[in-house]
């Protein structure tokens, strides 16, 4: 195993910067550059040299032997003055001891081998790095924690006991086993098999929470679609002007709503296109109002309701308003009025935005499942749990549990193809 460095803190000129180092060889290597091996797990100050004895920095060094270190390896911290020739120094030393850049996520990566955490709490890593609302932080800090880990692993024993008494009710048939296992067995499967369709069908809004909700504003030409997002994000994001057809591609912008964020999206308006960019521009508005977690639906105070987005207001998750209600005019039925121009309404928009976006991610902290492959492993998992309640030979059954467990392990990573790990860790920054 080779021994790898980082630097920790964003690269570039700042107060200090921190480079990590993991791996068998990190003891002697600290003892070259900092004359001496310092105590553990004690920040100490010691003047860092080269292999030439040319002094490298006066730093902050940690010497973190494992396996309770966060990589489970021999490990260490340099706190060095973050200048790029002090930082750019140290590594060149380090190289010349026989240690090497590490690549991205592969601290975790050692961490998630060497058992220190299983595969769902290195994604809660990456998620709480890349977190950039408090609820995001909140349910990475979960996951990162081994929440799921420990449901998951509460689980995969359960099913080991089942299939260790499968085994054994197939060893011994011929003997005389207690002829209520069998039944021991299959209620237990059965147990098992509903609490996780339990958290699979209860288990909603994590995935939601991490990668944001998909608001698609849609409407008639005209109807103040561009004119509303730019009054809900504070910017002139997208053009606003009183030809109708104006909008054609879809512009999006960020918004966080109650610890949510958000992509609002603006679209051209729905009508008979008159040439094919228009055509274009209204495919492109259909098809994301479709995909859409909620529409905001854009009607007129004066005029009568358009066809085209009633239609879409039938299908999906709609916020509903009416705008340019300065104009006057009638309302449409349970429509918000608003005005992009004089803000009057927004408000009101605002707060029934975030209600929505509470129903669809409710932030209860229950939620764990927060990428699609943790719903696939466990649907996979379930498959099987079927496989053994049909199965009508012990063996055949016993087959079904073992695959089972193997879909519980690709989740944790105990199962580890290596593919599944490099595609998670190709997400990682360097140094973590
Ligand atoms: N009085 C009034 N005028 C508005 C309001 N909202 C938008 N407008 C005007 O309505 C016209 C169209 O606004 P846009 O925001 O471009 O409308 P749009 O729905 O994006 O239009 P397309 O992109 O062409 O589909 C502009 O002249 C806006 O100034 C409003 O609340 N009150
Ligand atoms: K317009
Ligand atoms: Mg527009």
């Amino acid at each position: 195993m080779d021994t790898i460095f980082a630097l920790a803190t964003v690269p570039g000129r700042s107060a200090i910067a921190v480079m990590r180092l993991s791996g068998p060889a990190t003891g002697t290597v600290l003892a070259h550059l900092a004359g001496a091996l310092p105590p553990p797990r004690r920040a100490s100050r010691r003047t860092l040299r080269d292999t030439s004895a040319e002094p490298l920095d006066d730093a902050l060094v940690l010497w973190l032997p494992g396996p309770a270190s966060y990589t489970g390896e021999d490990s260490a911290e340099l706190h060095l003055h973050g200048g790029t020739a002090v930082v750019e120094g140290v590594g060149a030393a380090l190289v010349a001891l026989g240690a090497r850049p590490a690549e991205a996520g592969e601290f975790t990566r050692r961490a998630v081998l060497n058992g220190r955490m299983d595969l769902t709490a290195a994604e809660g890593v990456i998620d709480l790095i890349e977190a950039e609302t408090a609820a995001q932080a909140r349910q990475a800090l979960r996951l990162a924690g081994g929440g799921l880990a420990s449901l998951v692993q509460g689980w995969a024993e359960r099913l080991t006991a089942l299939l260790a008494r499968q085994e054994a009710l197939i060893e011994f048939e011929e003997e005389d086993l207690p002829g209520s296992l069998d039944a021991a067995i299959e209620s237990g499967v059965t147990e098992l098999a509903e609490q996780i369709a339990i958290r699979l069908v209860t288990d909603n809004g994590a995935e939601r929470i991490r990668d944001g909700l998909d608001i698609a504003i849609l409407g008639a030409p005209n109807a103040g679609k561009s004119s509303l997002l730019n009054a809900l994000v504070g910017r002139e994001a997208a053009i606003v002007s009183a030809r109708a057809g104006t909008t054609r591609d879809i512009v999006e912008s960020r918004l966080i709503l109650a610890g949510l964020p958000a992509v609002l999206a603006d679209t051209a308006g729905l009508r008979e296109a008159g040439d094919e960019i228009e055509a274009e521009g209204v495919r492109r508005a259909l098809h994301r109002g479709e995909a859409a977690d909620i529409v905001l639906a854009v009607l007129v105070c004066e005029a009568s309701p358009d066809p085209a987005t009633l239609a879409l207001m039938a299908r999906r998750p709609c916020v509903v308003v009416a705008n340019k209600a300065d104009l006057g005019g009638p309302v449409p039925d349970g429509a918000i009025p608003v005005s992009a121009v004089t803000g009057q309404g927004l408000g009101l928009l605002r707060a029934r935005l975030q209600a929505e976006a509470a129903l669809l991610a409710p932030s209860t902290g229950a939620a764990l499942l927060s990428r699609p492959r943790h719903r696939a492993a466990l649907r996979d998992t379930l498959a099987q749990l079927g496989e053994a309640q049909a199965a009508l030979l012990p063996e055949l059954r016993a087959d079904a549990l073992r695959e089972a467990l193997r879909a519980l392990g690709r989740l944790t990573g105990r199962v580890g193809a290596e593919d599944i790990l490099d595609r998670i860790f190709a997400e990682f920054c360097i140094g973590k």
